[in-house]
């Protein structure tokens, strides 16, 4: 499972937990203006906007698990397993984009918003896989920019394009669902709840916290949407950089997963494996891992943004301890 979210303080923020049992070889990737973009059925480009994000290099070719383009538009794939629905042949007139296209397609191209959503109403998802290798991902997608957010999902019956109110995506149900949910928790609050239990009854205030009681815990995706966008829409966060990354984090951290509490069988856990940030009105990717929860940053332009040559930063994992005396 995976948490996307788009987060506004001085500067406007987009980044995700990544959940998984196994990491692909990913490492933040600045891919410059002038890569050529080889798409399988839709034209290549030698220009495009710069793009910095999370990565694994395949073939020479960037994958993009989530990424931000130096106008400041950014992009994430999570996973939508069973609802996902990709197609073998591109609608007529439409472009056919594979779905590990999506990314580069639209950052490549797209300045903001409204650019974006016009170019993904006229494009079909293909069902391509990369190679023999790879599987076919089943993923919808975070789009966000400081104006707002929405996601994209393909489904049996076609593209859809959903407002995002509350600028955060996980996985399943599809989003509409996901959005109807919050109305459960409407009762909660960050402040002091009332006491409306019955008439006459007098129940103590015997701790702090308690107007979110009721707000789940698990790590079930429809959970932790409804933590994530309570936690997010409360979140209070002053203006410098470092708090505003700091809070990131945290909000992140509201659904985390540890090791261990997603039991897949097989020895196998999911976990989150990272926690990225990217502040994307100066393009500084800022990241955690699992193990390694120092905040690392990459800044996409002091990279050369005019070449041809992706640059790729791998994860820095070990745990880095200060001593104090
Ligand atoms: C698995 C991840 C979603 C995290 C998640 O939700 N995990 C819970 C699984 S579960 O829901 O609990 O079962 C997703 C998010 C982005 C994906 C990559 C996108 C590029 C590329 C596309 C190719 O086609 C296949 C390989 C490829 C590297 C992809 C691998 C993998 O698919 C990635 C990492």
């Amino acid at each position: 499972m995976c948490t996307a979210i788009s987060y506004q303080t001085k500067d406007h923020y987009f980044g995700r937990n990544l959940d998984l049992e196994i990491s692909f070889g990913e490492s933040v990737v600045v891919t410059p203006r002038h890569y050529h973009w080889h798409f399988r059925e839709a034209a290549d480009r030698d220009d495009s906007y710069a793009i910095i994000g999370m990565a694994t290099v395949e073939e020479g070719m960037p994958l993009y698990y989530d990424g931000t383009n130096e106008k400041g538009l950014s992009m994430a794939g999570l996973n939508f397993a069973g609802n996902a629905h990709y197609f073998s042949q591109a609608e007529a007139g439409k472009n056919g984009i594979a779905s590990f296209e999506m990314i580069p397609w639209v950052l490549g191209q797209c300045a903001d918003l409204d650019e974006a959503k016009a170019c993904i109403e006229n494009l079909t998802v293909l069902d391509t896989r990369f190679n023999d290798r790879l599987p076919v991902s089943t993923l919808h997608w975070l789009v966000a920019d400081p104006s707002g957010a929405f996601v994209v999902e393909s489904v049996a019956d076609g593209l859809h394009i959903y407002d995002d109110p509350v600028g955060a995506l996980t996985n399943n149900p599809p989003f509409p669902t996901q959005l109807f949910g919050l109305n459960n928790y409407r009762q909660l609050t960050a402040g002091v709840p009332e006491n409306h239990f019955a008439k006459g009854l007098d129940l103590d205030l015997y701790s702090r916290g308690m107007g979110a009681i009721g707000l789940p815990g698990d790590l079930s995706s429809a959970s932790r949407f409804a933590k994530v966008v309570f936690t997010k829409l409360n979140s209070k966060c002053g203006s410098r950089e470092e708090e505003s990354v700091s809070q990131f984090f945290h909000i992140l951290g509201s659904v985390e997963q540890q090791r261990g509490c997603c039991d897949l069988g097989n020895d196998q856990y999911e976990y989150t494996i990272y926690s990225s940030c990217c502040n994307t009105d100066t393009g500084v990717y800022y990241y955690k891992t699992y193990d390694n929860s120092r905040i690392t940053k990459v800044d996409m332009h002091r990279e050369d943004l005019d070449g041809d040559k992706w640059q790729s930063y791998p994860l820095l994992m070990g745990e880095d301890i200060q001593a104090q005396n």
